[in-house]
């Protein structure tokens, strides 16, 4: 069975970036991803912003919505203090194992925690499964028609405090038109844009930053 291309980059990890450092690691995927085969990852040009949201927040709990081969899990957990962690969920049991594979080769495996099953389902367990009281961070990087219910579904699971900052990515491309909408003209949250590129194209893309005000 021929290989897929979330394998394809792995390897080219596993061979080619230095273990332990997650900076080759994103580099290393980067320049696959740019050279050799598109992929869906945040990439070198929004990553920025991210690293500057994370770096701003300086979260003690993140959640990632959308680990697929664990790029910003690995962006993210690099940028966390001693004693934070990032909680990434991932439903395709495929993208989870080399996820888990790309962030123990990164050497962040003990700021992350991979939760393998739907968003949906995975939300409302993050109380009493995995002990979370509230979240400081959350970046949404999943299906685009997740995102809005999986704020709403945040919210309903008493996971946000004022103060907690949401990062949507794809705001423009491939767009998520429902959580836009209703981000936007929600007064519980205060949002602001960022435009952006897509990531290793030459096409326009944004970030979307939600604070929530309680
Ligand atoms: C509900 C739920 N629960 C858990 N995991 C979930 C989930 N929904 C998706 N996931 C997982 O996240 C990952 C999905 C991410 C979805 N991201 C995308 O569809 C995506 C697509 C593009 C894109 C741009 C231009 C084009 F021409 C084509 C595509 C760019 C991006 O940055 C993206 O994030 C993998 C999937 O298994
Ligand atoms: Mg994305």
């Amino acid at each position: 069975m021929n290989q897929s291309k979330e394998r394809r980059i792995l390897n080219f990890v596993l061979q080619n970036a230095v273990r332990g450092d997650p900076c080759s690691v994103m580099e290393t995927i980067d320049k696959y991803c740019s050279e050799k085969e598109w992929a869906m990852n945040v990439g070198d040009v929004k990553g920025v912003i991210l690293d500057k949201t994370v770096e701003e927040i300086n979260p003690k709990v993140a959640l990632e919505l959308g680990t697929y081969c664990g790029y910003s899990a690995v962006r993210i957990a690099r940028l966390l203090k001693a004693g934070a962690c990032l909680l990434t969920v991932e439903f395709n049991p495929e993208f989870a194992a080399i996820a888990k594979q790309m962030i123990e080769f990164a050497g962040v495996q003990d700021k992350v925690k991979l939760l393998e099953g739907p968003s949906e389902v995975i939300i409302p367990q993050l109380k009493k499964k995995y002990e979370v009281d509230t979240l400081d961070f959350v970046f949404v990087d999943h299906w685009k028609d997740r995102y809005a219910p999986d704020t709403i579904l945040l919210q309903e699971c008493s996971l946000l405090r004022k103060g907690s900052v949401l990062l949507a990515d794809n705001i423009i491309f491939p767009g998520a038109p429902e959580f836009v909408k209703y981000i936007r003209n929600n007064p519980r949250f205060q949002c602001s844009t960022y435009p952006s590129y897509l990531e290793y194209m030459k096409v326009q893309d944004a970030m979307e930053k939600a604070v929530f005000l309680g």
